[in-house]
């Protein structure tokens, strides 16, 4: 399995819509090394911190296909080997008018998921009060085993991720667009979650200075055992790795710590 994460920079001081140019040419490329899953970072069109602009970004779902900076993104299809790719989340604007931080999912043929971040961060500004609270748990089935999804601060609350393993999870994927303040809380977090999960990490974290926020990088893969896979450095960056989704069930039979859960 093949997996490429795009550790962006979203910096205050690019347009979107070059930054959607550069991720297009991004994915094109790591479709060509061979990856089967790419892997965006939160909220990379609009910024994870510059709330003032969010309005302007915000685009509905539509039937067809996400926001459009992100189907510039999808438009390679078919030009190459099918890929999975996780586009990152994006700002949803539903048909109620409220804002959502909303990952999209797409997988060759009909595969399709979106997931409505469930943790908002802020606590009195920023997304907590400008965003709509997911309400949903999203898992996608794969030929690597079931992906679950989740979304930057989500990573603090290991209810979720204990309530995506009991749904099957296998492997986590997350966006983010973590600070550089609080990166260690960040890695520790990945490991937690990682080892207590018996679950391969897929995280992808943004680089740059958004709405004044520093970025931390450090996106990562995580194996079951807690191993570090590769970790991005500070600044732009793909982290392409290939890793045996069978260590999943290796390490959950090596250490059946899943099966001595009390309570649920
Ligand atoms: O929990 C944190 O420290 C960072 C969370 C965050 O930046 C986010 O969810 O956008």
């Amino acid at each position: 399995m093949r997996v490429s994460l795009l550790q962006l920079a979203v910096d205050d001081s690019e347009r979107p819509e070059d930054r959607a140019d550069r991720a297009v040419q991004l994915v094109e490329a790591e479709r060509a090394s061979g990856a089967e899953l790419v892997i965006l970072p939160e909220l990379w069109v609009a910024g994870g911190f510059d709330y003032k602009h969010w309005g302007e970004h915000a685009e509905p779902i539509a039937d067809s296909g996400p926001v459009a900076a992100l189907e510039k993104v999808r438009a390679g299809e078919g030009s190459g080997p099918e890929l999975w790719l996780h586009f990152g989340s994006y700002v949803e604007s539903a048909p109620d008018g409220t804002l959502y931080n909303t990952s999209v999912f797409r997988g060759p043929g009909e595969v399709a998921a979106q997931y409505r971040k469930i943790h908002r961060f802020g606590f009195s500004e920023g997304e907590a009060t400008l965003m709509g609270a997911g309400e949903d748990l999203v898992t996608v089935p794969s030929p690597w085993g079931t992906l679950g999804l989740a979304t930057c601060y989500d990573l603090r609350f290991p209810e979720q991720f204990r309530s995506l393993t009991d749904l099957g999870m296998e492997h986590l994927v997350m966006c983010s667009a973590w600070p550089e303040r609080r990166i260690e809380h960040w890695r520790i977090l990945l490991r937690a979650r990682a080892i207590e999960d018996q679950v391969f990490v897929f995280a992808t974290n943004c680089v740059g200075t958004n709405g004044g926020v520093v970025l931390g990088g450090r996106s990562a893969v995580i194996d079951p055992w807690g191993n570090v896979v590769a970790e991005a450095g500070t600044g732009e960056e793909v982290l392409r790795v290939d890793v045996d989704p069978a260590v999943v069930a290796q390490t959950r039979e090596t250490l059946p710590v899943l099966k001595d859960r009390r309570l649920r």
